[in-house]
């Protein structure tokens, strides 16, 4: 998805799609997964004015970080978080592009769970309806 560039009709157009789910309004802290959820994470956290949790794959960021590891159509990954980037009880919505076997999300959800955070909502722009899981 995008890889082909984004024009501003179709990034509002996904803008308003992921801001105008009700969820936004009772999550405090929107997470994105590198790097597509990076697109979208940071213009939700200005409008609701919230940190933005970066959620990133292996060996890129710089301080102590808690892994998750998970399988995809094709092959596996980890997405790695700071660790104190979200603090226990917060109320997360989680960013990306697309969902395919939601590998992704569920390593995303299990790792912002591990550290005591309230997945409230899971935010993409594209579902695949036609892969396996
Ligand atoms: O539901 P899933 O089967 O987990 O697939 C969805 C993920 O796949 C794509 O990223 P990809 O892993 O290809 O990495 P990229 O950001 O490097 O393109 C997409 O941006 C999602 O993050
Ligand atoms: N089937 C698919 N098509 C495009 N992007 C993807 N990311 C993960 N699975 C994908």
């Amino acid at each position: 998805m995008l890889d082909a560039g984004v024009g501003y009709e179709c990034a509002w157009y996904c803008y308003q799609l992921l801001f105008c789910n009700p969820e936004v309004n009772i999550a405090n802290l929107p997470a994105g997964v590198e790097a597509r959820g990076f697109m979208f994470g940071p213009s939700i956290a200005l409008a609701i004015g919230a940190k933005f949790v970066p959620l990133r794959k292996p060996r890129k960021l710089p301080g102590e970080v808690i892994a998750e590891a998970y399988d995809l159509e094709y092959g596996s990954d980890c997405l790695e978080m700071h660790v104190g980037a979200v603090q226990p009880g917060e109320r997360v919505i989680v960013i990306d592009d697309l969902v395919a076997t939601g590998g992704t999300l569920s390593a995303a959800i299990r790792l912002l769970e591990r550290v005591g955070a309230q997945v409230v909502e899971c935010a993409c722009v594209i579902g695949l309806r036609e892969v396996k899981t």
